[in-house]
């Protein structure tokens, strides 16, 4: 029975970067290719385990029949797809709390983009499953939005937590609308061509936005398909300070956004004079910074990498901060400065993914045509 399944998908574990050979046996009502019994098709999943299979994927009508019954090194993948349209926030999160609830090691969700902006509700699925672990075992989620329109949630689902993504070995055989041939990009250099020299040719390049251009900082790239020419725009702003916004609003209970007295803090003294001066701020160096007394209302707002895998156990702030805490650190999402400035009793604030994400929606959608060339880099591009 094992001869007629066909190997025609790979997981792409984007973290580790590790590739594992995966058997799926989706029947056709779930819009694979088995037209067959379903007792022969669950049969075959329960051999695939007795045989050491590394992970069996099934849907979750079926999850009671492996469930339970896996051996200990065969990981069980629930999955759903939806082959019409992406499912409201409100049933998404009712479909996860379901899966969830089953057991499973990994939960799998795919829907179908009808227009681009779909994927934000799987992204905010998978991001506000992974802040559920703050109570208890996180399951890792898998959420994919198929079709072309879906493309960016093949891309983007690591930076959302999403636990892998799934492609072609060859470009047009495709198990799922929207899937893509595998391509590893890499920036290569000679040892002798620096970093600087790879930011040079890009920024000499870069068209950037007005408001990049204000930052001094992109973190996307789109070639634009009428000129060809490449667009840096700065959408990580909009994710932090919406998110600082809406935590001063649910801390004061009001919607007005008053000004503030900015203090910027650098390990050098200098460095932190020179952005105070821009911004008409005052400047602390960094030794300073545990023995200084904000007045009350102060926003803490780490800026820097401290705390970010794989030095999860360093922060900013030897003491525990008070007020409102933000930490631009995407991984892990909980830093060190947020848990023990919680345990403080201080208000933390994550960085704001989704509107980070709708912003750049937007952007997309303004430049329509953009499928082919959306270039996203992830780790920002500094101006020099
Ligand atoms: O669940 C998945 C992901 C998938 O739907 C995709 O969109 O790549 C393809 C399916 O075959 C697989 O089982």
């Amino acid at each position: 029975m094992l001869k007629n399944i066909v190997f025609t998908q790979f997981f792409c574990f984007l973290n580790a970067f590790s590739l594992l050979i995966r058997l799926f046996f989706r029947p056709k009502w779930e819009g694979g290719q088995y037209d067959g019994v379903e007792n022969k098709r669950l049969d075959v999943l329960r051999i695939a385990m007795e045989l050491g299979a590394d992970y069996v994927d099934v849907e979750l009508q079926f999850i009671d029949s492996i469930s339970g019954k896996n051996p200990e090194n065969t990981k069980v993948i629930v999955s759903s797809h939806n082959y019409q349209y992406t499912p409201s926030v409100e049933d998404l999160g009712n479909l996860m709390a379901r899966m969830q609830a089953t057991g499973a090691d990994i939960v799998k969700i795919a829907t179908t983009a009808l227009d681009i902006a779909d994927v934000e509700r799987i992204f905010q699925i998978t991001v506000h499953s992974q802040l559920s672990c703050l109570c208890g075992i996180v399951v890792p989620v898998v959420g994919l939005v198929m079709g072309d329109r879906g493309l960016i949630s093949r891309v983007l689902c690591p930076k959302f937590g999403g636990y892998l993504t799934f492609g072609t070995l060859k470009s047009g055989v495709v198990s799922a609308p929207g899937q893509q041939a595998l391509k590893v990009f890499c920036v290569r250099t000679h040892p002798q061509i620096s970093w600087d020299s790879v930011l040079q040719f890009l920024t000499g390049r870069l068209h950037l936005s007005a408001v990049a251009k204000l930052i001094g900082a992109v973190n996307y790239i789109i070639r634009r398909s009428t000129d060809g020419k490449l667009i840096g725009y700065n959408t990580d702003y909009f994710g932090a300070i919406s998110a600082i916004e809406d935590g001063l609003r649910g801390k004061h209970n009001s919607s007005s956004i008053t000004g503030a007295r900015v203090v910027i803090v650098n390990r050098t003294y200098e460095r932190a004079r020179e952005l105070a001066t821009s911004v008409r701020g005052d400047a602390l160096a960094l030794a300073d910074l545990d023995n200084y007394h904000p007045e009350d209302g102060m926003i803490l707002a780490n800026t820097t990498s401290i705390g970010m895998q794989p030095k999860v156990d360093d922060t900013p702030i030897s003491k525990h901060a008070l007020g409102l805490i933000f930490d631009a650190v995407y991984t892990p999402k909980i830093t060190r400065l947020l848990r023990e400035a919680e345990e403080s009793g201080a208000t933390i604030i994550l960085l704001n993914y989704l509107f980070s994400f709708t912003d750049s929606i937007v952007l997309l959608q303004r430049l329509r045509n953009f499928s082919e060339t959306l270039w996203q880099i992830t780790s920002e591009v500094w101006m020099p």
